[in-house]
């Protein structure tokens, strides 16, 4: 069986109707937790959660192991200021070893328990010398560079059940959304942190040289990581709205005589620092994303 067809509707389906046989909540949002920011979905009330399970013959397809110092590896349901969610407090990366169609079927699971709307957050390295540690930019593209070379997680048979063959990205990332993270922010006094760009995921678990991150930038990446932007092609794929953000966990290093060294302690330090700021920010829109939809 190929890679393609072992992470496939079935699959999805499967996982979607077990799940839901184990929980009354019916997610209308889906939100996926990056490094260090685990407790957005600490957030949710009368959970009920399951742990990614460490089983390729898993019954319920979520044959996950996670790893990942940062992340915690439970798929949580429950309420966010009232409202039904599900969140993915950790995610897969393709440097852990993953088809990358295993990295994002989490994400199809969310559109088979009915999500509307995906919010991702991620952890990156600031390029955009504007920036400072500890800002949040909302995501307004991306930039995928594993696909430039193929790795797409759309790639092999497309099943039009979930999408069309060649679905457009150039409106990825919702305006109405990024217009309404900007209206919450400055509600909540965040417009000194409060940043929009272009983030550009790379295959990792390596962090950039200085030549990859002076590159990078001048090909127009405010941003670097290495997760996020497969996930919103498989969202948008299907058909949900997509919201993203990345925290600037760390500066990327520009400059051979600087002495900063990339690390992920930084990164996870930096997510606690904000976590509070960031959580206020998704569950104030999380309340709003409803009466969004309405009209959307
Ligand atoms: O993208 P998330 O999962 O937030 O994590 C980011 O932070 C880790 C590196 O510190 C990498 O996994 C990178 O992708
Ligand atoms: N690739 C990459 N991922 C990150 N995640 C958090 N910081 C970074 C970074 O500087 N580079």
């Amino acid at each position: 069986m190929s890679e393609c067809s072992r992470f496939g509707y079935e699959d999805c389906k499967a996982t979607a109707d077990w799940l839901l046989t184990q929980t009354d909540v019916r997610p209308l949002v889906g939100i996926v937790c990056g490094s260090g920011l685990g407790g957005l979905a600490d957030m949710l009330k009368d959970q009920v959660f399951f742990n990614y399970i460490p089983s390729e013959s898993s019954l319920t397809g979520l044959c996950f192991c996670l790893a990942v110092h940062g992340h915690a590896g439970r798929l949580v349901f429950g309420t966010l200021k009232g409202r039904p969610c599900v969140c993915m407090q950790g995610r897969f990366h393709l440097y852990e070893g993953y088809p990358i169609q295993k990295i994002t079927l989490p994400i199809r699971i969310f559109k088979m328990l009915g999500v509307e709307t995906v919010m991702v957050t991620n952890a990156a390295g600031g390029l955009n010398q504007d920036f400072k540690v500890g800002d949040i930019m909302i995501i307004k593209d991306h930039i995928n560079m594993p696909g430039f070379a193929g790795n797409n997680p759309l790639a092999g048979p497309n099943d039009e059940r979930f999408g069309v063959r060649f679905p457009c990205m150039s409106d990825a990332y919702d305006r109405e959304l990024r217009q309404l993270a900007m209206d919450v922010g400055q509600e909540l006094g965040y417009g000194d942190f409060l940043k929009e760009g272009v983030y550009c995921v790379l295959g990792g678990p390596s962090f950039e040289t200085i030549a990859e991150c002076r590159i990078l930038h001048r090909l127009g990446a405010d941003a670097v990581g290495m997760s996020t932007a497969h996930e919103v092609i498989i969202a948008r794929h299907c058909g949900m709205r997509v919201f993203a953000l990345s925290l600037i966990t760390n500066q990327a290093v520009m400059d051979y005589e600087s002495e900063m060294k990339a690390n992920h302690e930084e990164v996870l330090q930096t997510g606690k620092q904000r976590a509070e700021q960031l959580e206020r920010l998704v569950s104030t829109m999380v309340t709003r994303i409803e009466h969004n939809n309405n009209y959307a």
